[in-house]
């Protein structure tokens, strides 16, 4: 009988952006798998209290260290990769999450602010995957998953930053695969549809309290968790013929842009 395998206990994970939302469920997630994680976000004050509580928490076995760290800025980025290294020894899996956007039309959108969300998305995941890439290649390789859109897959208005920023990260995610694969990292993405987060809510004004269940499977808005899982199996064992792949995450399978429907925008 097949075992399948997808433990991620005693790994050693950064997840970036993990002072709620997303990144917060999937450090929480790894964490509970038995994975140590080294999070950060641009600010101490918000991202040490979600340590604090991974740390206490009984049903987490990894530990959990928070860096205060921009991951627009690079020479923080490499702080955030030497603290990790300096406190659990290696850096097994890179979750890059942080991430965001402002919704605007194209021609309202100036350099500075097209400059922001690139180098929020796009250049902030080259930044982190080069610097921890550096440490695994030099030791035994690692697994990296990178957080795209459908944004990033369809088109939606005012989303032109945002979406050329996310589709590079899918590409990105491909070629990656293949030039890392000799330094045995793997390389996935995932593609989320619309899901509930505090960023979400204060972009789009979305109430949290009107969230259907998980097991639901009707139209409806997901849960950051439903994300984090599939990151947990792209960051285990039971993915390991998956390389530069992207997995979408939208609930209801519908053609076109998934979003812009939640939202009731289209039928
Ligand atoms: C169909 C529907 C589907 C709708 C589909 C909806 C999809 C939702 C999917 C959700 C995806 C997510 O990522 S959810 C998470 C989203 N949440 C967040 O991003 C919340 C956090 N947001 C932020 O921090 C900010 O919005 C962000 C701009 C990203 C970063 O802020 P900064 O302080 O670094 O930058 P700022 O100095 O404020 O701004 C930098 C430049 O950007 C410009 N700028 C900022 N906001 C602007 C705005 N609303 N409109 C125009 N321009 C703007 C400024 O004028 C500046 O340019 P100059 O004036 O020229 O200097
Ligand atoms: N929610 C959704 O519907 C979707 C989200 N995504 C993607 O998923 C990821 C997470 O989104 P979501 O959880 O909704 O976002 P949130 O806005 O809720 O959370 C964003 C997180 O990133 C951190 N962050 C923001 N900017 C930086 C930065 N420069 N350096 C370090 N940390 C930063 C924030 O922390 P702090 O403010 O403390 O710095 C926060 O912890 C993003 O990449 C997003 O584009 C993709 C598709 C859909």
């Amino acid at each position: 009988m097949h075992d399948s395998d997808f433990d991620v206990a005693g790994r050693t994970a950064i997840v970036t952006g993990a002072s709620q939302g997303i990144g917060r469920a999937i450090a929480e997630t790894l964490a509970t798998g038995g994975a140590n994680v080294a999070i950060c976000s641009r600010s101490m004050d918000r991202v040490g209290p979600v340590a604090e509580e991974i740390n206490d928490a009984d049903d987490a076995d990894g530990q959990a260290i928070a860096v205060e760290c921009n991951v627009r800025e690079r020479d923080q980025v490499q702080r955030l990769v030497d603290e990790t290294v300096a406190e659990f020894g290696d850096i097994d899996v890179l979750v890059n999450n942080a991430g965001g956007e402002f919704v605007a039309p194209f021609e309202e959108i100036s350099a500075n602010g097209w400059q922001t969300i690139v180098d929020l998305n796009l250049n902030s995941t080259v930044h982190c995957t080069q610097l921890a890439g550096e440490v695994m290649r030099e030791g035994s390789g690692g697994i990296i998953v990178n957080l795209s859109s459908v944004n990033g897959q369809h088109a939606a208005p005012g989303e032109s930053h945002y979406g050329a920023s996310k589709a590079a990260i899918i590409r990105l995610t491909e070629t990656l695969a293949v030039e890392w694969a000799e330094h045995g990292i793997r390389v996935n993405c995932v593609a989320p549809g619309l899901i509930q987060t505090p960023g979400v809510a204060e972009t789009l004004g979305i109430d949290s309290e009107a969230m259907p269940p998980r097991e639901a499977t009707d139209r409806r808005i997901g849960h950051a968790e439903e994300i984090a899982d599939v990151v947990r199996f792209l960051a285990s064992p039971a993915a390991s013929f998956m390389n530069g792949e992207t997995i979408t995450a939208k609930g209801v399978p519908r053609a076109g842009n998934s979003m812009s429907q939640d939202l009731g925008l289209e039928d």
